[in-house]
């Protein structure tokens, strides 16, 4: 049997404290024309409650009991920290979350975190190094910032630590993510915004989601 860690090149491995996770990504690179984030006025201050951008987003809304209704709260600058609990239905192999739900996690968060910058982005690009396996019952805390922009370009990143069940050690980072999001206008989901669970007007209205 091959045993991984001698295969990862240097910058693929772990650092064994956790606290200074190097990325395993070989293809993410920020670009020299990078721009400081200039934080929009409606983004709340640090300390304060983020509200979900959509009651029926499978990240956050608060009407969809199948979504993993994430919570945020403002950070430091043009960051966000987001909780959720790893339910069991969120299973991926034995005793530990699926990978799609962390990538979901990861998205919902590091998108929340454009929030600081515009009203409105989509995600173009998302990637994920899967550090630690995540025990099914835990609290996944994950603390997601723009790096910056170029025109409607917005580099993010995040971390994700067990905060409270098993394996909690806030110390411990269990995965890392690095995505690209695009500012969009209203007219991004004109073509779709009728289709909203077929009853916008109990869950959300179509000018809410025109908004996004
Ligand atoms: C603020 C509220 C948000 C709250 C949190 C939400 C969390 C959840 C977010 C989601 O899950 S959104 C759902 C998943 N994503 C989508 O459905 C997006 C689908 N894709 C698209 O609609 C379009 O591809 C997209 C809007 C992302 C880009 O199309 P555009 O026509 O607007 O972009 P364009 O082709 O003009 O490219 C603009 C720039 O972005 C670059 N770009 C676009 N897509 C890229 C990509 N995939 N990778 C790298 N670069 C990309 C492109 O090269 C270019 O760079 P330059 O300005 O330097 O020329």
């Amino acid at each position: 049997m091959v045993d991984i860690t001698f295969c990862r090149s240097e910058d693929r491995r772990l650092d064994r404290t956790g606290l200074h996770y190097r990325s395993m990504s070989s293809t993410w690179t920020l670009p020299d024309d990078l721009q400081a984030p200039t934080i929009v006025p409606e983004f709340p201050a640090s300390g304060e409650p983020l509200p979900r951008h959509w009651s029926l987003c499978f990240g956050c809304g608060d009407d969809q009991p199948s979504g993993i209704q994430m919570t945020f709260v403002v950070g430091d600058g043009a960051s966000v920290v987001g909780r959720f609990e790893v339910a069991r239905r969120y299973q991926g192999g034995p005793g530990v979350i699926h990978g799609g739900i962390l990538g979901t996690a990861f998205d919902e968060a590091q998108g929340m975190a454009c929030r600081s910058v515009a009203l409105a982005v989509v995600t173009a690009h998302l990637e994920i190094d899967f550090a630690r396996p995540i025990p099914l019952d835990s609290t996944l805390e994950i603390t997601a910032k723009v790096d910056g922009t170029v025109r409607r370009k917005v580099y993010t990143s995040a971390e994700a630590r067990i905060v409270a069940g098993p394996g909690a050690d806030p110390d411990v980072v269990v995965g890392t993510s690095r995505g690209l999001f695009l500012v969009i206008d209203q007219t991004h989901f004109e073509k779709v915004k009728s289709m909203v669970d077929a009853v916008p007007a109990a869950a959300g209205t179509a000018a809410e989601a025109s908004s996004f």
